[in-house]
């Protein structure tokens, strides 16, 4: 581990105890027709652990969250994943005909379902919204709700899928902030696909690279989210630097090894 960036590669991580993963995929592969999406592809992830999926346009990213999801049944005999999932799209999807809680609410069995929408919902700031028609929230508002849909089913693994991608720059921040917060919370694991550097930065215990549906690089973060910004710069680059490159099948290459090399 490199102290001063507070980041390492994969490998100065294996010596940490190693809890049963709530997702588990052992060479998984996933084609459409002749073209493979998805190349023999490894990955686990801890529970509660945080993870961001950045990769270039179509390097394979929805098509591994849609398979985490249950949104792919093709090739789903191979995944090991949580009965208790949940997804957030960049889209909201809000159905415009019910109220904000019972968007919320939806699906929700047991009693009592409005006070576990209404407090779903004053989690996420939205306690004064709750009988607001969806189409009369701002985006953020929505991605909001959106939020506590997912949270209200506790699940052991919450995906998001580009959920910040659509907002200004300080909405988004202050989503991060949120998904932060829930996180702590409720402490599922999080799979979170986005293009933004930053974000993945700001939010991950463990960033990966999709290229070519393999992962090409994979980065842990060990510095305190709020001490990340000094960080950025020089890891920022390495990350951006495996968006860009051409790879070729080396597989996995630690970043930190890559830093040693080049001093
Ligand atoms: N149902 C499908 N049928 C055929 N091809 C598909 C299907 N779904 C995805 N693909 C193809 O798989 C490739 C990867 O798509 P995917 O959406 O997973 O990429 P991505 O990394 O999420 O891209 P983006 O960042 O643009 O959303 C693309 O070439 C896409 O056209």
């Amino acid at each position: 581990m490199d102290a001063r960036l507070g980041f390492s590669s994969i490998d100065s991580a294996a010596h940490q105890p190693h809890p049963e993963p709530v997702v588990r995929l052992q060479h998984f592969t996933r084609s459409f027709g002749a073209n493979r999406i998805i190349d023999g592809l490894d990955l686990e992830i801890a529970p509660g652990e945080f993870i961001a999926l950045l990769g270039r346009s179509g390097s394979g990213k929805t098509t591994l969250l849609r398979t985490l999801a249950g949104l792919d049944d093709a090739g789903a005999q191979d995944v090991e994943v949580p009965d208790s999932r949940a997804v957030v799209f960049q889209d909201a999807r809000l159905l415009p005909w019910k109220p904000v809680w019972k968007n919320v609410a939806l699906g929700l069995k047991g009693g009592d379902i409005r006070s576990r929408a209404e407090a779903a919902l004053k989690e996420v700031g939205l306690g004064h919204r709750l009988d607001a028609w969806p189409l009369t929230l701002s985006g953020g508002e929505a991605q909001r709700a959106a939020l506590a849909r997912a949270l209200v089913r506790e699940p052991q693994l919450l995906l998001l899928d580009e959920p910040f991608a659509a907002l200004d720059a300080l909405t988004r921040y202050r989503m991060h902030d949120l998904v932060l917060s829930l996180w702590r919370t409720h402490k599922p694991a999080v799979l979170i696909v986005t293009h933004d550097v930053e974000e993945a930065i700001a939010l991950a215990d463990r960033v990966l690279v999709l290229d070519k549906g393999r992962i090409v690089a994979e980065e842990r973060i060990h510095a305190q989210r709020g001490e990340r910004a000094g960080l950025a710069g020089r890891l920022r680059e390495q990350l951006l630097s495996h968006l860009g490159g051409d790879h070729h099948g080396e597989g996995v290459v630690p970043f930190a090894r890559q830093a040693e090399a080049a001093e």
